[in-house]
């Protein structure tokens, strides 16, 4: 089974955008539960520009699937999780400014820091995710730091599908399957879409969970939170 996290930045875009507290992020996140998904993603950043850094500890308190934060692990990111204690923690090597994520880690040279920041959170109870580009060095590199899944990186997938290229998901099938062949579990996230989901879902084996936000949102302007919510389950099935 694969589980749907869904990722609520652009509602706190859309609330920050205006101050005030419209739209409510907490009351999404409740709809979006109670429309079916299984899981909540947050990517705070360190300039807080959506989600916040009270909003993750507020929407501790009220979710009741599994609870993911993203985010690179820097002192104040990794107090905030391990304060919050999420159910799993995705790391992502972003850059202070970046618009939004573009690459996963190095999981070779960054080997040694990744395995003290992954057995810390660990220690506490919350499972680990890296964040990582479909290519077999880093999904073997991944699997020396200790972690528990991967997240593999879909932009490359998401945008070779949408110029007709079916075979962008080939590096992913090879990556899942190396992955879950070293132990990690294998989430995957980035730009994917009612478009191309079910694609991605049937050709990449022992899918564990799929984090999408920036589509989903977008998609329920034109068709409705719950909708779009159960639109997704269904092709996930
Ligand atoms: C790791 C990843 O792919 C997502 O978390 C994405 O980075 C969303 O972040 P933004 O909403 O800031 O673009
Ligand atoms: N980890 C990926 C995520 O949470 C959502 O990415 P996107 O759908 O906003 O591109």
């Amino acid at each position: 089974m694969t589980k749907l996290s869904v990722n609520v930045n652009k509602i706190a875009t859309l609330r920050n955008s205006r101050g005030g507290n419209v739209p409510n992020l907490i009351n999404v996140a409740k709809d979006i539960e109670e429309f079916g998904a299984e899981g909540i993603t947050i990517h705070p950043r360190p300039d807080e520009r959506h989600i916040t850094y009270q909003d993750a500890r507020d929407l501790k308190n009220i979710v009741t699937t599994e609870f993911n934060i993203e985010g690179n692990p820097i002192q104040k990111f990794m107090d905030l999780v391990l304060e919050v204690k999420p159910t799993q923690v995705t790391l992502v090597p972003d850059a202070e400014d970046a618009i939004t994520s573009n690459a996963g880690w190095d999981t070779i040279k960054h080997r040694d820091f990744l395995k003290e920041v992954i057995a810390t959170f660990k220690d506490n109870g919350i499972r680990t995710s890296i964040f990582v580009d479909a290519d077999i060095k880093m999904v073997e590199g991944a699997a020396l730091t200790g972690t528990d899944r991967i997240e593999l990186y879909t932009e490359s997938f998401a945008l070779g599908y949408s110029k007709g290229d079916k075979n962008s998901v080939n590096p992913f099938i090879e990556a899942a399957k190396i992955g879950h062949s070293l132990g990690l579990g294998i989430n995957a996230g980035h730009d994917l879409s009612l478009d191309n989901i079910k694609f991605f879902k049937q050709n990449i084996p022992h899918l564990l969970e799929v984090s999408i936000g920036h589509a989903l949102i977008c998609e329920s302007l034109y068709l409705g939170l719950e909708n779009v919510v159960n639109m997704y389950l269904n092709r996930l099935k």
